[in-house]
């Protein structure tokens, strides 16, 4: 069997993490078991996502290649258990902080290839002269919009013995189940050791957030992560849970930005025009070196 060594760096978005692999020319090709054990946290580096950053037209990944004239960087990312996902929101900060700092981008604005289609990224710097980074995540819309107009949520979840609740099923380009807890301490209560059960069972599985609203545009999130298992933020989750919230209670009269925090922080949600939506946050890269697989 032959080892290979990969440049690797380690970053995170409110401490969802990620491994990130320079693939400059293409030549990294994956197997799902590979993706696990370099995401596992004993017999790996450890991780939520590995993230492969690979020129779009070098990337072999035929569906964004129509994306390479806007966006000269793929984030090609898989979940902790290999599977691959469509998008990542604090995955996207954090393969912008990555660009940025090697160079590979130097822009305040640029784009960004994902299977989910291009996202714009917008640096900008915070209160304490760190990069904070916006990025339009593109267009939402209800995965079930006539049965959630209809019956006010378009699906039940259930975690272990505790009553079956309404839930919104969103799209951010990736799957996102909404359940909204009215009590604080019912949230910190959960145990999502184990996968919600979610009904109707969707087909590509889904991303579960249990919100409670904390008073005017502010809300607590956690989130249960396809591929990965309780995480400690996540990105189109947190603007699932915002938009979700908002189309139950009604547009905000004092402004339409969201702050949502989660175990690892804290990150902003603000609805755009023509139905897109935008998140904004922090990102940090914490260690830089080489592994053996
Ligand atoms: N943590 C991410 C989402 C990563 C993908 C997700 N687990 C899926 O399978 O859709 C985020 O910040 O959005």
């Amino acid at each position: 069997m032959t080892t290979r060594a990969l440049r690797f760096t380690k970053g995170h978005g409110t401490e969802n993490d990620f491994v990130l692999l320079p693939d400059p020319d293409g030549s990294i090709s994956l197997a799902p078991s590979e993706v696990a054990r370099l995401a596992d946290r004993r017999a790996g580096l450890g991780g939520d996502g590995v993230i492969r950053v690979v020129p779009t037209a070098l990337a072999g990944v035929p569906e964004v290649l129509d994306q390479a004239a806007e966006a000269h960087w793929f984030m090609d990312y898989r979940n902790a258990d290999g599977s691959l996902a469509q998008m990542c929101g604090n995955g996207t900060r954090v393969f912008a902080a990555y660009l940025r700092r090697e160079g590979l981008e130097r822009a305040g604005e640029f784009a960004i290839a994902t299977r989910a289609g291009t996202k714009r990224v917008r640096v900008s710097t915070g209160p304490d002269g760190e990069e904070l980074y916006a990025v339009d995540l593109g267009p939402w819309r209800l995965a079930e919009p006539d049965v959630a107009a209809r019956d006010g949520s378009d699906a039940l979840v259930k975690v272990d013995d505790h009553e079956a609740v309404p839930a919104l099923s969103l799209d951010l380009g990736n799957p996102h189940t909404v359940v909204v807890l009215p009590d604080g301490r019912e949230l910190d209560d959960l145990d999502l050791t184990r996968a919600p059960h979610v009904q109707p069972a969707p087909l590509e599985g889904t991303n579960v957030e249990f919100v409670s609203p904390l008073g005017d545009g502010h809300l607590r999130m956690r989130v249960h992560e396809r591929g990965v298992g309780e995480t400690r933020s996540c990105g189109t989750g947190a603007a699932a849970a915002a938009l979700a919230v908002r189309w139950w209670a009604g547009v905000r009269e004092t402004g339409d930005v969201w702050r949502v925090d989660v175990p690892g922080g804290t990150v902003h949600v603000r609805p755009l025009p023509e139905g897109r939506v935008e998140l904004s946050g922090p990102a940090a890269l914490v260690a830089d070196g080489v592994v053996r697989l």
